[in-house]
């Protein structure tokens, strides 16, 4: 077990969530800390103290209760957190993440306790250097996860309830990533909400005003980036949930310069591309072969139809353009077509011309019917869009359709997973994005739907990018990580089974994706390391953190009141 030498006594250690053990001290710590007359008698191990904090969540009975419950045991006692969430991996993510999370952000300003993260707030930019300095102070800092909110899950602005997701995917790359969470930042970009709801609630807790866009908005998260390359100039920037504009002009802006990671563009494009590799796998047909809708076209929709193209040029030995031919992107106005009127730039490669149609709003049904898909893809934030018609239409043209309504949370999602399989006599090859109990198939056995959600491979690409200290997260890094994911499929080993490997997996799976990221890298020439490929997997092994206690030694030198530790 490691030694930590900590500058904090009394209470200041039992109200640091970093280096808290509850009634897990031992006698010679509390002797050392000052927490003997603080704390009960008896001394319990962290599987005491799992048992009992597992006790007292199911004594609360809705989602929404656990998870407010789970807040608030991460702000006392993150190895208890993360050790208890860890050992019940499965029946928790979906309360600390997508769906219950959603629920926790859309009612922040109510459910408020107790702050955590950063909060940059737009009228306080003149000092946004001193709180990021405050904020990390003694923290050597790996990661950023970053939210403006504008398009939180498919439930839009939530202002400054984005911290919540910031936060809830820093777990999940501690969780899934083993990413030690004092090398890990949520942060907020407070810069308004155009959430009518928000703003004439007079508990809200954020600023109060409108979105602040162009130029000023620009100017402030510039800002941000800036403080982020110049003290931690080798850390991961994540950027969630911005909205589809500012999504891709961020990425884009930073991209060559700092390793910056969009998870709704490069994440779900990921993942996506790695559950349509093993659906092909069970069609025994090839990328080049498919004829793919993506319904929905913002920043998942995209993201996951460029993936998808890169990926048909890279295998298949296609131009980007003959691959693009091959995809039919469907928003909220039909079909995406030349003559639409104001399709955004980045869309504009994958337009249409049908002949008969290019005149008027295409509706998903028609061009189902006309252009015979092999995959269909959610991502509208539009519950139900995928109607019985649709599905039994894709059917009749497809032996075995692969269907997969991401959109999340589950009430969103495009059609239940329950219905298409039924619809389609149990042919259809389904995931989605938040987690559905198995089908059933008309032979009476259980399908299992595969959740394609971006969390089953951005811990992974982020550990690898990392580890590897990579100074950009490239695409091919990203295809490394998918096809990896992809080989892990158990569909690969029966036709059957789910697309995706089970979620309680994800931890073993992402470890994959990142040796195979950060071996990607060095490959490339883009590691910050000088190992050989043959140490990746060793190196990484070694960085992964655990939530297990270690051993503490006061500090009596170090700087009193500064969450300071150390390994000896
Ligand atoms: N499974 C995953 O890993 C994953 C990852 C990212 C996003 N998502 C989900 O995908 C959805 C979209 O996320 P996003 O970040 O791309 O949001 P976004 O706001 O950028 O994009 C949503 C797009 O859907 C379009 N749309 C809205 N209503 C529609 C309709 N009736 N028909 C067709 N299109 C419609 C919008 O115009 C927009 O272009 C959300 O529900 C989100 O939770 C899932
Ligand atoms: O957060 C998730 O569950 C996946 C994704 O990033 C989303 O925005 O829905
Ligand atoms: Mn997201």
């Amino acid at each position: 077990m490691s030694t930590v030498k900590v500058a904090l006594h009394g209470d200041a250690i039992l109200t640091s969530p970093q280096f808290n053990k509850g009634t897990a001290f031992t006698e010679q710590e509390r002797r050392d800390f000052g927490l003997t007359g603080r704390l009960p008698w008896r001394i319990n191990s962290l599987e005491e103290q799992c048992a009992r904090a597992y006790d007292q969540l199911q004594s609360r009975e809705t989602d929404i209760r656990k998870n407010s419950f789970l807040q608030s045991l991460k702000d006392q006692n993150w190895v208890l957190y993360y050790a208890l969430i860890s050992s019940h991996l499965q029946e928790l993510t979906p309360i600390i993440y997508t769906p219950t999370e959603a629920e926790a952000i859309a009612n922040y300003s109510h459910l408020f306790r107790r702050s955590e993260g950063l909060y940059i707030t737009y009228p306080e930019e003149d000092s946004m250097e001193e709180s990021f300095l405050e904020q990390t102070r003694g923290r050597n800092i790996d990661l950023i996860v970053c939210s403006d909110a504008e398009a939180i899950l498919g439930i839009g602005d939530q202002g400054v309830g984005g911290i919540g997701i910031s936060s809830a995917k820093s777990a999940i790359y501690t969780l899934i990533g083993g990413i030690d969470p004092s090398k890990a930042i949520a942060v907020t970009i407070d810069v308004g909400t155009d959430n009518k709801g928000l703003l004439e609630d007079p508990l809200y807790v954020g600023w109060p005003n409108r979105r602040v866009r162009g130029e000023d908005y620009d100017r402030f998260v510039d800002k941000f980036v800036q403080l982020v390359r110049k003290y931690f100039p080798h850390s991961l920037l994540h950027f969630e949930d911005f909205g589809v504009t500012n999504a891709y002009t961020l990425l884009e802006r930073y991209r060559t310069t700092h390793a910056v990671f969009n998870d709704d563009i490069q994440g779900t494009g990921a993942v996506t591309l790695s559950c349509v590799m093993a659906a092909i796998g069970v069609t025994k047909t090839k990328l080049i072969d498919q004829r793919i809708i993506v319904y929905g076209a913002g920043s998942a929709g995209l993201g996951i139809a460029k993936q998808l193209r890169d990926a048909m040029v890279t295998a298949d030995g296609i131009s980007t353009e003959e691959a693009n031919t091959k995809f039919w992107l469907v928003d909220k106005h039909g079909l995406i077509t030349h003559s639409l009127p104001d399709v955004r730039e980045q869309l504009k490669e994958f337009a249409k011309d049908i002949d008969g149609f290019a005149e008027q709003e295409v509706g998903l049904l028609d061009v189902v019917k006309q252009i015979k898909p092999t995959v269909l893809i959610g991502c509208s934030t539009h519950a139900g869009g995928f109607t019985e018609d649709v599905i039994k239409s894709m059917a009749e043209n497809c032996d075995r359709p692969i269907i997969l309504p991401l959109s999340n949370p589950s009430k969103l999602v495009e059609v239940h997973p329950h219905d298409a399989n039924e619809w389609t006599n149990g042919k259809a090859l389904l995931a989605t994005g938040s987690p559905f109990p198995p089908a059933k198939m008309p032979s009476g056995k259980d399908y299992v739907i595969a959740e394609c959600n971006n969390a089953l491979i951005y811990p992974g690409l982020g550990f690898g990018a990392m580890l590897s200290q990579s100074r950009a997260v490239s695409d091919t890094m990203i295809i490394a990580g998918a096809q990896r994911l992809a080989s892990l499929s158990p569909a690969l080993k029966d036709p059957d089974d789910a697309l995706l490997p089970d979620f309680g997996d994800a931890p073993k799976v992402n470890f994959e994706v990142a040796v195979a990221v950060a071996e990607r890298a060095i490959e490339e020439g883009v590691a910050g390391v000088d190992w050989k490929k043959e140490e990746v997997r060793e190196k990484a092994k070694a960085k992964l953190w655990e939530p297990v206690y270690p051993n503490y030694e006061f500090d009596a030198a170090g700087e009193k009141g500064v969450h300071a530790g150390y390994k000896i």
